[in-house]
């Protein structure tokens, strides 16, 4: 399988007071396209740092960071920035909407500020996103009125528009209650399935056990990694064990 992103030996040290913390220390990973990955890890060990460094968010110190063949760190802001509204989508704990506007408004926002000319086809595909992920019905509400679910899904709607290649999410369930939690990671599913790659970042060993490959974070290391056996929607209760044993087993 080919890969879509490869990092060697990334550094990454933030100072602070005078005092430098290095976030991450020396990894090296790859993503093959069409995986389902998830970067597990207790708090402060660098996962949100590893996801803004793979997506060219942000620099890092040393090493080399992959995208296809490009290599992040020769592209200048603009060539990343590009890269990022071109081919990553990318989800949050709580989707980022501006208030004064609708739901749709809101999906469709970055898309059509960055290519103008295609604002029928950006808008015919948001409506059909919006269908495909059950919130059809919320075009025009308005987005204080709607669930942190709906919310989420907007978000996802808003990710997918431009056909992304990867789909970054940081704690995308964080910020939701068990059974939408489980509702959004059904839609993560569905668009792997789809062929999109996906790399989620959680301290939730729930959702990690959804994904296929888990590599786990300590100290700004990847410590360990493992391979998930199929999901059938059944054995959901035997990966999340998996996914504690391996925490306990590496000690973290
Ligand atoms: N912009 C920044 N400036 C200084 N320090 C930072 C910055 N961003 C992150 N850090 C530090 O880097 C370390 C790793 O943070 P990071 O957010 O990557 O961890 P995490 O594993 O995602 O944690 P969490 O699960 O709590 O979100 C922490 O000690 C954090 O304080």
């Amino acid at each position: 399988m080919k890969k879509i992103i490869v990092a060697q030996n990334v550094i990454k040290t933030f100072e602070e007071e005078q005092e430098k913390n290095r976030v991450l220390n020396d990894v090296s990973l790859f993503i093959e396209e069409g995986e389902f990955v998830s970067v597990m890890g207790p708090s402060g060990s660098g996962k949100s740092t590893l996801l803004y460094a793979l997506s060219g968010m942000d620099r890092v110190d040393e090493g080399q960071i992959y995208f296809g063949d490009m290599e992040l760190s020769k592209m200048t802001e603009k060539e990343l920035s590009r890269l990022r509204l071109t081919k990553m989508g990318f989800v949050f704990q709580q989707a980022a909407m501006l208030k004064n506007l609708n739901l749709l408004d809101n999906i469709i926002l970055p898309s059509i500020h960055e290519n103008k000319k295609n604002a029928k086809h950006i808008l015919e595909k948001a409506r059909s996103l919006m269908e495909q992920l059950g919130i059809g019905e919320l075009i025009n509400r308005d987005i204080t009125k709607v669930s942190g679910g709906q919310l989420q899904r907007a978000g996802i709607c808003r990710a997918l528009l431009n056909h992304p290649q990867i789909i970054f999410g940081d704690e995308p369930t964080g910020a939701l209650n068990s059974q939408s939690a489980e509702e959004i990671m059904n839609i993560f599913k569905i668009i792997n399935e789809d062929g999109t790659t996906i790399m989620l970042v959680t301290h939730d060993a729930k959702v990690a056990a959804r994904t296929k490959r888990v590599l786990y974070m300590q100290d700004g290391m990847i410590v360990a990694e493992q391979k998930l056996s199929k999901y059938n929607g059944k054995n959901l209760k035997e990966r999340v064990s998996a996914v504690t044993n391996k925490l306990r087993e590496i000690g973290i």
